[in-house]
């Protein structure tokens, strides 16, 4: 299974070293076939030691140059980062990142040989509409990106789900996972309030190799807590 945390806009430099030092601890016991992924806020990135990838939330396709506000790969080599978030709900919708920018950005991460988890997720009108339109609309988010990729792992996460505390019902994350194995042969993670109470459902669901965590990342005890769940 794969953990990853995605603390978005929350966390320091200085809590996030502390969070990493207490989460090493608390997943001192954990399986050895179980990876962790943490993705802190920018301004956190650092070498840290311990049993877990740090990666990017976001950056911008370059290596350096006059990209006011972003980082390239300049300030993501010094710490040794190679892996990233693309296409997360978030940037798509309110930073405004269209599918052609996030398949820019696929592609030059992708020619670094950086490990990308790559986000999709539909809005509550299409799951509304049904399974079949969750598929379509998921599929069209495969736009100009390579599925085949080998460093590719692929982050289902519904936008309605997220940070509202209901994730998709095990129904719907059977459902839709099951399509996207179809499509798909990299990992499948599933993201929208995941947390300690539904971590051991929506992980024995077929076609789940991990969750992509927010909120429920933020206390390295609760995330703890899934990992070693
Ligand atoms: O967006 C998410 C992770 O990238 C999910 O966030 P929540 O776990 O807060 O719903």
């Amino acid at each position: 299974m794969i953990f990853a945390a995605n603390f978005k806009t929350n966390h320091t430099r200085s809590s996030t070293k502390l969070y990493l030092d207490a989460l090493s601890q608390k997943i001192a016991a954990k399986k050895s076939e179980d990876q962790v992924y943490i993705f802190p806020p920018a301004t956190a990135l650092d070498h840290y030691k311990g049993d877990f990838t740090l990666g990017a939330q976001n950056a911008y396709p370059t290596q350096n140059g006059a990209f006011t506000g972003e980082i390239g790969l300049d300030q993501l080599e010094e710490f040794d980062i190679k892996t990233i978030l693309i296409g997360h709900s978030e940037r798509r919708e309110l930073m405004g990142e269209s599918q052609e920018k996030v398949a820019e950005k696929f592609d030059f991460f992708k020619a670094q040989g950086f490990e990308i988890i790559y986000c999709i997720g539909e809005p509550l009108e299409v799951r509304e509409q049904g399974d079949e339109s969750v598929n379509i609309y998921l599929l069209e988010q495969f736009e100009g990106i390579d599925t085949a990729y080998e460093k590719l792992i692929i982050a289902y996460e519904p936008i309605w789900a997220i940070g509202t505390g209901r994730s998709a019902t095990m129904e719907e994350i059977v459902s839709t996972h099951k399509a996207l194995r179809k499509a798909v042969a990299c990992p499948l993670l599933y993201g929208g309030s995941a947390n300690p109470d539904n971590i051991k459902e929506i992980a024995a669901i077929e076609n789940v190799d991990g969750v992509l965590v927010g909120s429920a990342s933020l206390d390295a005890e609760k995330f703890a807590s899934m990992i070693l769940s």
